[in-house]
């Protein structure tokens, strides 16, 4: 497990923890017979030792398999692989090792799209290379996969840096995709749709109850927050961690997921939020997850394609709405070719 550092004036002994994830998914072209499931667990184990983190729970749906990790949480579908890590881990640095188990094990030789996504660091000086700057993790995503644009969203210390092969629609590399997609017969799509929700400054009596002292063990604490009334129906694999800190993930029968991590301790607290439960309006979501966590401030990410039936709720939010007691300070819509985005930043107001 990566190392934490102690916060040398936070007066109380507390440990500085880096809950701020890096999230990277990658989507392979269909073939035949191929899956990513064939991977083995020793084989994950050892591109997890690459990420410095290690496998503490797992559970599975038909559709995908949900590991929960010593830092965050990965999930493997059939031409799926996510890997949301937080602390000093460095998963950019196993993903050639993955490709290589992709088209070797699971008989994934292409790449159909990739997304590396992160808020910015509250320490950004303390991680590893590449991930201590965006330019470094951009030259290492470009050394694997070519072809990737860079984007950065929102003011600079709340920002939110994106990694994508997806031309913005409507430019001339998005029309050259086009062709070459459908020469190679690669315009096979599914219906996608992701939000996250990136909160930090969280509201300490509920950060009390992902603590050892306060809680007897996880499924109390799943409990007494509400995350099991976020996403109805999900089976739910959770860990609270010693003495403090909490992750958990969520499969439903119909193949999505949802993951929640949890940094409680009081000088850098932090959760995320993330799903791909096909609704057409996040309102009622969004709602219970602000309500459960109580943040002061929070980064709203939305990626949708046109078909799935969150293309909707990307367009409400491009509206750029207040969302309860939280007021918008940056709203940003990008239209990529196959895709729409919508970044926010919201704040408690008064901000
Ligand atoms: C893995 S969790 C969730 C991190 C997540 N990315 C988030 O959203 O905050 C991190 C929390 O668990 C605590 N923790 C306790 N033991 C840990 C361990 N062995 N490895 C990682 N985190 C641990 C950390 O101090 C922190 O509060």
């Amino acid at each position: 497990m990566a190392e934490t550092e102690i916060i040398s004036n936070s007066g109380n002994n507390e440990q500085f923890f880096e809950g701020v994830e890096k999230l990277i998914e990658i989507w392979f072209t269909p073939a035949k017979n191929a899956d990513l499931r064939k991977i083995t667990r020793q084989q994950w184990d050892n591109v997890l030792k690459i990420v410095r983190c290690e496998i503490i729970s797992f559970t599975q749906s038909e559709q995908v398999d949900a590991y929960v990790l010593s830092e965050s949480s990965m999930f493997v579908s059939r031409r799926r692989w996510i890997l949301k890590t937080c602390g000093t881990t460095t998963p950019l640095r196993c993903v050639r090792a993955v490709l290589g188990l992709a088209r070797d094990v699971a008989g994934h030789a292409r790449v159909h799209n990739v997304f590396y996504s992160r808020r910015e660091f509250a320490r950004p000086a303390a991680q590893l290379q590449p991930h201590d700057n965006f330019d470094s993790e951009v030259k290492l995503l470009d050394s694997y996969f070519g072809d990737g644009r860079a984007y950065i969203m929102g003011p600079e210390k709340d920002c939110w840096y994106l990694y994508t092969l997806l031309p913005l629609e409507g430019t001339v590399d998005a029309l050259e995709k086009e062709h070459s997609d459908a020469s190679e017969g690669r315009g096979l799509t599914e219906p996608d749709q992701t939000i996250e929700i990136l909160m930090s400054d969280l509201d300490p009596a509920v950060m009390d109850i992902f603590t050892r002292q306060y809680s007897a063990d996880a499924a109390q604490a799943t409990k007494e927050s509400g995350i099991d009334k976020i996403i109805p129906g999900m089976v739910i694999d959770d860990f609270l961690f010693d003495p403090c800190g909490y992750s958990m993930n969520g499969v439903a029968k119909d193949g999505c997921y949802m993951t929640i991590h949890i940094t409680p301790e009081r000088s850098c607290s932090y959760v995320s939020f993330e799903s791909n439960v096909p609704v057409s309006s996040y309102n009622e979501v969004i709602a219970r997850v602000l309500q459960a966590f109580r943040p002061a401030k929070f980064v709203l990410t939305v990626f949708a394609t046109p078909d799935s039936p969150g293309a909707s709720a990307a367009r409400q939010l491009k509206k750029f709405p207040a969302l309860g007691e939280y007021s918008p300070l940056e709203s940003q819509h990008c239209r990529f070719s196959g895709y729409e985005l919508q970044y926010g930043l919201y704040c408690k107001f008064p901000s």
